[in-house]
């Protein structure tokens, strides 16, 4: 596939920030866009604040500075924008989130009830979102489990139950939070492979957060790197070196530095697409911890 385009900005992030009760702050101010097909993976360590960042894409974290503004729905800054944004914005999660009791076709029918008004949603769905969940399980190689219970299948058909979910939902944009956290590493990559591909011929727009540097090299368009709440990377994978893996990861070059401080070289942002290479000097943390 070709890379995104600056052209094809689906969500544009302006001078967000997050601090969550408690004076905790999650996410600094930040500005940054995400494109059409893109597929970014969010690197950092615990609580460097991908989790908020990615949560805070469809107000799930609700920002407490700034602005979400997507290129479809405009500014989410009304219930309105919000819920038609969240519409075509689908979730995968750590732990699934399935119905255990329920089948797989059953689970991935859910994906459809954003189309469809509460009430409307009490009733049998049309036959067509039927239809479209079958064809999602297929996608994702689950056909002959349709009518198993989800609690009868392992952790990575549950995992891919969990994204025929979010494709039946017709997103634009996919939002992944750990998805390959609770599985083994032949299964991490059977999965993390299949959702990079879907996201590929569907020219979804996926961002996930993960904790292994080797899936993010193998399979992102674009690794964003987040350190002490803010991004201290963000280039296509090709481009990640020792200086900035030392900055995700706080490894400092000087021994005698304090673990945990913002970094002390600017941080590398290079434009996935053009490969131009521009720095921006990290901002002082202030982070209450
Ligand atoms: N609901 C909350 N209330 C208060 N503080 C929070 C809340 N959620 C997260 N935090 C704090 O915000 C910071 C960023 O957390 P976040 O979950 O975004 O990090 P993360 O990089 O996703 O971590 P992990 O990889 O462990 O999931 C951490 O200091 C965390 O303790």
């Amino acid at each position: 596939m070709t890379p995104a385009s600056p052209q094809h900005t689906m969500l544009r992030i302006k001078d967000m920030g997050v601090t969550y009760p408690g004076n905790v702050l999650a996410l600094q101010p930040t500005t940054i866009e995400f494109h059409k097909g893109e597929f970014t993976v969010l690197l950092g360590l615990s609580g460097a604040g991908k989790s908020t960042l990615l949560r805070s894409l469809n107000h799930l974290v609700q920002p407490t500075s700034g602005q979400v503004v997507s290129t479809e729905f405009g500014v989410l800054d009304n219930r309105r924008t919000v819920r038609q944004h969240r519409s075509r914005t689908a979730m995968v999660f750590q732990h699934h989130q399935l119905i255990e009791r329920h089948t797989a076709l059953q689970n991935v029918l859910t994906g459809r009830l954003a189309y469809h008004g509460t009430w409307r949603s009490l009733l049998p769905l049309p036959r067509a979102d039927l239809e479209l969940a079958y064809h999602c399980l297929q996608r994702v190689g689950l056909a002959d489990k349709a009518l198993a219970r989800v609690d009868q299948l392992s952790g990575g058909q549950q995992q891919r139950v969990g994204i025929a979910r979010a494709l039946a939902q017709q997103p634009s944009m996919i939002l992944a939070d750990e998805p390959v956290a609770s599985l083994d590493p032949a299964t991490s990559e059977r999965v993390l492979g299949l959702l990079r591909d879907i996201c590929r011929e569907d020219g979804i727009t996926a961002v996930i957060s993960l904790h292994q540097l080797e899936y993010a090299r193998r399979f992102a368009d674009r690794i964003v790197g987040l350190a002490n709440a803010q991004i201290v990377f963000d280039a296509a994978p090709a481009l990640l070196r020792q200086e900035h893996l030392n900055q995700i990861y706080h490894q400092q070059e000087n021994p005698a530095a304090g673990h945990g401080q913002s970094p002390a070289s600017p941080a590398a942002f290079i434009h996935p697409t053009t490969q131009k290479t521009a720095t921006s000097q990290p901002k002082k943390l202030e982070i209450a911890r």
